[in-house]
């Protein structure tokens, strides 16, 4: 069965189309992203999807049931992520994830596995508003999840976090989908997407831009990709000869090599003993951002 069916949400705010006819699925098990800059509509599409929010027009499905006038049998089945601000005051972590336990009436051993399982242990006893603001994060993910839901929402859940803070929280949500819970996610950032998700929605000014993989939104883009050789590996005029090689650059990092079918002319790099510093790079979401709106992506 599908987790979500969204066909032709529209939200509007006066003259401001928010959300502007969003259509999307979403399977059991799938990793789904939905990416976009400040102000793109992500979180009033998830409001929607979530029952919070009653939409202008268009409709929303979970697991086959409607979501809107608020469906109480769906609660159970799905985790919603607080932002951390949402905390209630002056407990312990411990004591909120406790809490929330109680609040979806499941035992207090679902909140002590969590609270292992998010790495917090040892801040059991810390208080919410003490937490460094991954841990806080990390805090809310298992307060979404301790209800054990089939599918939960993440809302920006690495926002203003340092890039190792981030990191880590990825291995944790990389491994929610394990047990055949869908995710559904939406972010600020383009690495994310491509590191955590099987399908991503691109969105801008209320509208899915493209759907797909992120391989496959890459691919679509038919973007080449650059091998850039050490400085005194190659000469201009060799790289040329490599078949393959669409175009060759000379530029202050090495000799680049433009190429559509990037395996061979690495291949033969390899054959020739260049390899050492080389480095590849191939299109990425931002790439794909860019071809899609003309305008280079400010999260
Ligand atoms: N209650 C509201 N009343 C009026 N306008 C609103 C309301 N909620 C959201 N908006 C507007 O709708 C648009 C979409 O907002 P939304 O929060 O869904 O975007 P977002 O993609 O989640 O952005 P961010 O990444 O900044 O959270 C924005 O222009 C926002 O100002």
């Amino acid at each position: 069965m599908r987790a979500i069916e969204v066909g032709d949400l529209v939200m509007t705010y006066g003259e401001l189309h928010a959300v502007d006819g969003v259509s999307f699925t979403v399977e059991e098990g799938e990793f789904f992203g939905i990416l976009g800059p400040n102000g793109a509509g992500k979180t009033t599409t998830l409001e929607m999807v979530e029952g919070l929010r009653r939409p202008t027009s268009g409709t929303a499905r979970v697991f086959g049931e409607e979501v809107w006038p608020r469906n109480k049998r769906l609660l159970p089945r799905i985790g919603v992520q607080l932002q951390a601000s949402s905390f209630f005051e002056r407990l312990t972590a411990r004591e909120q994830l406790q809490t929330f336990a109680a609040l979806y009436g499941v035992g207090g051993d679902r909140g002590e596995a969590w609270l292992e399982r998010v790495g917090l242990v040892d801040k059991a006893d810390t208080r919410v508003n003490d937490l460094s603001g991954g841990q806080a994060q990390r805090l809310s993910i298992a307060c979404a999840l301790v209800h054990d839901p089939d599918l939960v929402f993440l809302d920006e859940p690495t926002a203003a976090l340092d890039p190792q803070a981030r990191r880590n929280l990825w291995d944790l949500l990389s491994g929610l989908t394990d047990s055949g819970r869908t995710v559904v996610l939406t972010t600020h950032y383009m690495d994310e997407a491509e590191a955590l998700c099987d399908r991503v929605a691109i969105m801008d000014a209320g509208r899915i831009l493209e759907l797909d993989s992120p391989a496959g939104l890459v691919r679509g883009l038919d973007a080449p990709t650059r091998v850039t050789v050490a400085p005194g590996q190659i000469t201009v005029e060799e790289a040329r000869r490599i078949r393959g090689v669409d175009e060759v650059v000379d530029s202050a990092d090495g000799i680049v090599l433009v190429t559509r079918d990037a395996p061979p002319v690495v291949a033969r790099l390899a054959e020739e003993g260049r390899l050492d510093g080389v480095q590849v790079h191939t299109g990425t979401l931002e790439d794909v951002f860019l071809s899609l709106t003309g305008r280079a992506y400010r999260a």
